[in-house]
């Protein structure tokens, strides 16, 4: 890894990504990439359009096989686990994939219960009652509970998502662009809600997304990909100033300022 790691996050990692190749075919999407993921942290992950955020994230959680290299979860080799002791790490991570990919066919509280019954074993009751716990947890009013997801705005969806990513109480939360699709206003209330829950539930996050507003509001560090590779993990202020042309446009274009200037703007406010 090129960039250097932010002092306020030293301590073994929970996640430990090393020489990481994976490729479809001729078409190489990761070569020799390392990256890490420390306790407590939100890290932002960006890159342009095909640099392979998704499959990094899908790696790690065990739906993309890699070509090679290494990735260590709470200190173990994933590739040295038996399929039970594989299930049993991945029990300890919960995903919101970028469709949501909620039963049409459930309510949101049958939705959430799925997990709770096939993983946990609890009955259906108790699934459902822990089920409007988790949906309250992320700020659904109770009546929601009963509709279904075609009732639902994308705001709410995403809530809903995220409320069974958390079903099984996950050490840490992969969030693949949460806030695609969200007005304004939705997607700074989920980013807000994400710190909260972070704080209040101490989850470490992976959060892959393009939305500048989120990588300045939750993330505490960000690692861009870019040639195949970790460009850089590190805080904004270091990240943004990275002699990098993809970097430079992305984070100095006008979006990035805008989102820049928004940051700082929160920042005052909160200090007034
Ligand atoms: N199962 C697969 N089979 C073949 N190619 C794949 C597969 N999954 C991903 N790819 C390719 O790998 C590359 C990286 O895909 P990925 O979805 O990770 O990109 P991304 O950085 O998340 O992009 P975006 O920001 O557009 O969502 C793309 O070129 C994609 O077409």
């Amino acid at each position: 890894m090129t960039g250097t790691e932010s002092p306020t996050h030293r301590g073994t990692p929970v996640i430990e990504v090393r020489d990481l190749c994976n490729r479809f075919g001729d078409h190489v999407v990761h070569e020799d990439l390392d990256l890490d993921l420390f306790r407590g942290e939100i890290l932002g992950v960006v890159g342009g359009s095909g640099t392979g955020k998704s499959v990094l994230l899908r790696s790690i959680v065990g739906l993309n096989k890699p070509v090679s290299g290494h990735i260590r979860v709470f200190g173990q080799d994933l590739t040295s686990l038996s399929a039970a002791e594989r299930s049993e790490t991945e029990q300890r991570f919960g995903v919101l994939f970028q469709a949501g990919a909620l039963f049409t066919s459930l309510n949101l509280q049958e939705n959430i219960a799925v997990p709770l019954i096939e993983h946990a074993g609890l009955p259906r009751s108790q699934a459902e009652e822990l089920a409007r716990m988790k949906l309250a947890l992320t700020g659904l009013p109770p009546a929601a509970a009963l509709n279904y997801p075609a009732e639902l705005s994308g705001g709410m969806v995403k809530r809903a998502s995220l409320a069974r990513a958390l079903a099984l109480d996950p050490e840490v939360l992969f969030l693949d662009e949460p806030t695609a699709g969200l007005d304004p206003i939705g997607a700074a209330g989920f980013d807000r809600l994400l710190v909260t829950l972070r704080d209040a539930l101490g989850l470490t996050v992976f959060l892959v997304t393009h939305d500048l507003d989120t990588l300045y509001s939750t993330c505490d560090r960000v690692a861009v990909l870019s040639q195949r590779k970790v460009l850089v993990a590190d805080t904004l202020d270091r990240v943004t100033a990275t002699d990098d042309e993809w970097i430079q446009d992305y984070f100095h274009g006008p979006r990035g300022r805008a989102a820049s200037y928004a940051a700082r703007a929160r920042a005052e406010t909160t200090e007034e």
